[in-house]
């Protein structure tokens, strides 16, 4: 309450379409009940699904009238009393770390945009259910609720009548009012009047005196002249009166029904605004309007947000969250449809109408229904298109063929980048839909963005991947690590960069899980380079090198039989590096290993079966590797040697991104290896500490403490006050 209070700079227009926004959710909740029972919706005014403003400039008050589904006694406690709902915590965290007012719908806490403009509150509610109830609250915290005898029966409904700060003045100025209905909630479906004035002309008898006007005389003698002969009628005249009326505020032709070539671009921004309740200034990244026609009819309006919910995956497989609202011919059904799109789409926004479903039956058996399928199927379709439009928009993201055709488009400038944008805010989530749509996977695929050893710094495309590909070249090579700092460093792109291919990046744990299920695309299939498998061009020569290195890498699978190595061999994907250890083709790689090692309630018995195999790949060319072979011809039991060999596989181990078991041990032999390289014995013990200094001072202690022991009290106590002195 106080963050909203006092949110002094902020925009307090902001609470007349929470509670706009209020009643038209209540008015959706009695239609549809009315669906299924008519009864519910009474008779005379109560049929009225409406919203009424009206304004009391001597009292202050500002009251917002809905004739919606109203609210019980429990519901008012329940709705409008708990402070503690979830969405006020997360509300408030954002709002201290300076997040934007604006977003308060997003949160379920719009009510409370109340107390920036009113400083007592009153809602009066009547539920078909209950009696009619108040529920008061100053802008301390606290709140009554009881019966309301004293009002004006409601029928159905609420009222929410606002007493008005010393400072909200203007929210009783009828423009005003009308300016922030037009500007805020012109897409609400429902008729919103104000009780506004009108100057009208009315004819009063002219009294006496008034004839006596010169204006006046001279305009009744000219009539008189043109009807000579009608009756003589007794003189009137024309006065401005102030009179009230109901006056209607927006046009309730919803956006969606009307032809997408008549609607602007500004009324989808506006319109975008509304439906998802985000004021930024920021106009939506795309949307798409369509029209579906066939066994299943239903018109469509989807928008890609400009930016991503605090909490888009936060619990992502646990909650249902779909942001299209559904529409039954024209009547609002639901927005918590999750059989309408697939969860890696719940960024979306939007709404669908549909002819085909059925109005009459409930929600449950509407999810059953077997138009939802087709219209999913279409809907995901569409959506997918509307995020390659984005791209295909975008000049940043032209191969150079198509660039001047993008070039030519008016509109350039503010597609410039968008894709980027697209891509930071949502990307994890086109990525969980490669992993959890089969069916789309290449759709998908065509989306995805990433970095790699060629894209200067900017996000490429697969479809660039492989227009960049060399001759000859079969398959698409990645890499997967923690950054892409780490990764440009890594020994398995050494000979790959050096021969001029082009390695993908991926640096996201999703990435793994991601790889395992994007198998291939346009007939090339991916590769890790740090696994298996990597072909780099023509292998020559391979027999005559495997031959001469035979023995080097016998003794060295049988110097690591400890270690749980499944073989040593030659490398082709090294060139500076002496070795480095690939996982086999099925098991994890050594990215995989640390993301599973880094989850809490990951299972220790998994992690060993999905454990890749791993092989210790070595570089024939590199001078370590060379003396290692000639040495081991000579001296192949020498365990200084094994304890080399043992040293390099650790070394690679590390820099191939794998975590070590036993990092003392490691270390223990780094230590080694520095003694003999400095000519210390390896034998050479660490010396022994001085044992006769510590008995010496435990002798010293002791005797003080028998000294102070066996002084007198006197001596005791001047010591004490030399102390105090000293102070
Ligand atoms: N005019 C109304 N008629 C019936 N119920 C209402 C009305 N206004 C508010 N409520 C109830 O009070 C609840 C809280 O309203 P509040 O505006 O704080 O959050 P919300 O409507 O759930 O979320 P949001 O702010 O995102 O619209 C609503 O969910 C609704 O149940």
């Amino acid at each position: 309450m106080d963050i909203i209070i006092n949110s002094l700079y902020s925009n307090k227009d902001i609470f007349l379409r929470e509670l706009i926004s209020n009643a038209s959710d209540a008015l959706d909740k009695i239609r549809f009940l009315s669906l299924t029972d008519k009864e519910v919706l009474g008779e005379g005014d109560n049929t009225k699904l409406e919203i009424q403003i009206k304004l009391d400039k001597e009292k202050k008050i500002l009251s917002i009238r809905d004739r919606g589904i109203g609210m019980t006694k429990e519901d008012l406690i329940k709705n409008l009393g708990t402070i503690a709902k979830s969405g006020t915590s997360a509300f408030v965290e954002k709002m201290q770390t300076g997040g934007d007012l604006n977003l308060i719908g997003q949160f379920g806490v719009g009510f409370y945009s109340v107390y920036l403009v009113a400083d007592y509150v009153e809602v009066l509610s009547k539920h078909n259910d209950d009696k009619q109830h108040v529920w008061e609250s100053k802008a301390d915290g606290s709140f009554a609720v009881s019966e309301d005898t004293w009002n004006e029966p409601l029928g159905r409904g609420t009222e929410i009548r606002l007493h008005l700060r010393e400072e909200a003045g203007e929210y009783l100025e009828e423009d005003k009012l009308k300016e922030l209905v037009k500007k805020y909630s012109e897409f609400i479906n429902f008729p919103i009047h104000m009780w506004a004035s009108k100057e009208v002309d009315v004819e009063v008898p002219a009294d006496e005196d008034d004839s006596s006007e010169e204006e006046t005389s001279e305009s009744t003698s000219e009539e008189e002249a043109e009807e000579e002969d009608s009756e003589k009628k007794p003189k009137t005249k024309t006065i401005k009166e102030k009179t009230y009326d109901w006056e209607l505020l927006n046009d309730v032709k919803a956006v969606w029904l009307r032809n997408p070539k008549e609607v602007t671009d500004e009324e989808y921004t506006k319109f975008y605004h509304s439906l998802a309740k985000d004021f930024g200034d920021e106009k939506p990244l795309s949307w798409s309007h369509f029209t579906a026609e066939g066994d299943v009819e239903f018109k469509a309006l989807l928008f890609v947000p400009p930016k991503a919910p605090h909490d888009l995956y936060e619990s992502y497989y646990n909650a249902n969250k779909s942001n299209l609202k559904l529409y039954v011919r024209r009547v609002f059904i639901s927005d918590e449809f999750d059989e309408l799109l697939p969860k890696y789409l719940n960024f979306l926004r939007g709404l669908v109408d549909s002819d085909t479903l059925p109005l009459n039956v409930s929600r449950e058996m509407l999810q059953q229904h077997s138009s939802l399928k087709t219209i999913k199927k279409k809907l995901i379709r569409k959506a997918l298109d509307m995020i390659r439009r984005i791209a295909d928009e975008d000049p940043d993201e032209a191969n150079d063929k198509d660039k001047s055709d993008v070039e030519k488009s008016s509109d350039n400038d503010e597609k410039k980048g968008q894709y980027a944008k697209f891509w930071n805010e949502f990307g994890k989530s086109i990525k969980l839909g490669i992993i959890e749509d089969a069916s789309n996977r290449n759709r998908l695929a065509k989306l995805l963005r990433f970095e790699s050893t060629k894209s200067d710094g900017k996000l490429a495309s697969l479809d660039q991947y492989i227009s960049r590909m060399k001759p000859g070249q079969k398959d698409i090579f990645y890499i997967t690590g923690t950054s892409k700092e780490q990764l440009e460093k890594s020994p398995f792109l050494e000979r790959l960069t050096k021969k001029n291919y082009e390695v993908i990046f991926f640096t996201d744990p999703v990435d793994e899980y991601l790889m395992q299920y994007l198998m291939d695309y346009e007939d090339k299939k991916f590769q890790n380079v740090s696994k298996e498998g990597v072909k780099i061009g023509k292998e020559t020569k391979d027999k005559d090198i495997k031959d001469s290195f035979k023995e080097l890498t016998k003794w060295w699978k049988d110097t690591l039989a400890s270690e749980n190595v499944d073989s040593v061999k030659i490398s082709n994907r090294l060139d500076q590096s002496p070795c480095v250890v690939v996982t086999s083709k099925y098991g994890w790689s050594a990215n995989m290993e640390r993301i599973m090692q880094s989850q809490t309630l990951s299972d220790a018995k998994q992690q060993a079966y999905m454990r890749g195999k791993r092989v210790l790949e070595i570089n024939p060319r590199h001078p370590i590797i060379k003396e290692l072979r000639d040495r081991v011809v000579k001296e192949s039991e020498d365990e200084s040697l094994k304890q080399t060999a043992r040293l390099m596989y650790q070394t690679a181990l590390m820099e191939s991104g794998f975590i070590l078991n036993d990092p003392k041990q490691f270390a223990s032999s780094i230590y080694d290896s520095v003694k003999s390289s400095l000519d210390i014995s390896s034998d050479a013990a660490v010396e022994e500490e001085d044992d006769v200094e510590e008995a010496e001072v435990e002798k010293e202690a002791k005797e003080e403490e028998a000294t102070t022991s066996s002084k007198g009290g006197d001596e005791a106590e001047e010591s004490e006050t030399s102390v105090r002195d000293e102070l």
